[in-house]
């Protein structure tokens, strides 16, 4: 039997890192989307008793035989059905990481090592020790705020969860979103990867990437917004890696040495979350242009906080300098650190020139399209 799914990345308009110390955030699905493909062999096939995961576009596979996962594993990835998600045990995260030390993953490409650990406790979890293919293929770049962890956590829990459950649904009908039930269950347990990946994620990012459109969240709380308003965002990539763990985990040190002064800052990006999404939906009177002036301002002040949280990065900086001399306000996106800006497009903007600048200075940009689907399978 073969399962393809995919799921999206993501843009945050406002509130990350605050969204962690509970603040409100705004969220939206993006059309760059990571792949999944899952080939369980069939009872009666030939005798296969590997788990392989193949990363296509890094051309890197990784294969544990049945017994050596049955034998290095705790019980307790076994101890719940799949209908329960659960958090990896500090036992179980010890003994995967064996797992994925054995597979002696290139030392440029070690930063993989989280991914393929939350991997190997989903896969396990929801599917127990069966032989499978697993096949990722991704349109996002890695580690650059785009939500390339949460689109892979969801990605593939919904090939997970639609495998046991998809035999009886029609074929042929393209990629189709799955049921709220099942899309409550494959986030709850793409919460439990990013865990592993993230630290302590506030759940945002696989939210959006499991229910797509544009959405306010606060708290694991989810409130679906509809846009009133055109929005069109350049993205660009300043190509500087970095990491979401490291990066949410300075700012809690930061918070515990200033918990006045970052309660504010945090009170504060709650503010601004929760105007932007108002005027995103608002339907009075006014004017695009009027609402697109506040949104500039509301960007401008958030960037300001997350500088203040010790986020920004020379590159942000950089692109933040270059876009102000052509009058386009932006801001980072997820994490911070380097990784992804987003520049805010005023309707009627020509990026012509503020692109050719951007990428003559090394950086990648791209227009994507904000608030469409969400997890799907393909019948
Ligand atoms: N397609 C993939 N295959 C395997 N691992 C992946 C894949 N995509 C992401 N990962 C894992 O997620 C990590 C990147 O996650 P990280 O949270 O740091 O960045 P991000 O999700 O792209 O950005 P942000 O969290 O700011 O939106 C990678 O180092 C890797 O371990
Ligand atoms: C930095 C952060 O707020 C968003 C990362 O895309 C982390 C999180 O919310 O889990
Ligand atoms: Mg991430």
């Amino acid at each position: 039997m073969e399962v393809k799914a995919r799921a999206p990345g993501k843009i945050i308009l406002a509130g990350e890192h605050a969204v962690v110390h509970g603040s409100t955030a705004v969220a939206a699905a993006i059309d760059l989307y990571t792949y999944v493909t899952l080939r369980l062999p069939l009872q009666s096939a030939e005798k296969n008793d590997r788990l392989t995961l193949e990363l296509k576009d890094l051309s890197l596979e990784f294969s544990w035989s049945l017994a050596r996962l049955k034998e290095a594993l705790p019980n307790d990835s076994r101890t719940y059905p799949p209908s329960t998600p659960t958090s990896c045990s500090t036992e179980t995260l010890k003994a995967i990481a064996v797992l994925v030390e054995e597979q002696n993953i290139p030392q440029e490409k070690i930063w993989l090592s989280s991914g393929i650990s939350t991997f190997l406790w989903l896969y396990t979890s929801i599917v127990g020790f069966n032989p499978a293919t697993v096949v990722i293929t991704t349109e996002l770049p890695y580690g650059s705020g785009l939500g390339s962890s949460a689109a892979f956590c969801v990605a593939l829990t919904t090939a997970l969860i639609a495998s046991s459950s998809c035999s009886d649904k029609a074929r042929g009908e393209g990629w189709t979103p799955l049921d709220e039930t099942s899309l409550d269950l494959l986030n709850k347990w793409a919460f439990e990867g990013e865990k592993i990946i993230h630290g302590k994620p506030s759940g945002i990012d696989n939210t959006v990437s499991a229910y797509g459109n544009m959405i306010k969240f606060c708290s694991g709380e989810i409130t679906r917004l509809q846009s009133n308003m055109p929005l069109r965002m350049l993205v660009t990539n300043t190509r500087v890696g970095r990491n979401t763990k490291a990066l949410v985990s300075g700012v809690s040190q930061r918070a515990v040495r200033h918990p006045d002064a970052m309660k504010s800052v945090f009170n504060a990006v709650d503010s601004i979350s929760k105007e932007l999404a108002s005027i995103i939906q608002s339907n009075d009177e006014i004017s695009v242009a009027e609402k697109e002036e506040s949104i500039k301002e509301l960007m401008e002040m958030n960037q300001g906080l997350l500088q203040s949280m010790g986020v920004s990065h020379s590159s942000i900086e950089t692109v933040i300098r270059t876009t102000v001399k052509h009058k386009l306000v932006s801001k980072l996106t997820g994490a911070g650190g380097g990784g992804c800006v987003l520049t805010l497009l005023p309707t009627g903007t020509v990026v012509d020139k503020v692109v050719e600048e951007l990428e003559s200075s090394g950086f990648q940009c791209f227009t994507a399209s904000i608030g469409g689907n969400g997890a799907q399978i393909c019948l």
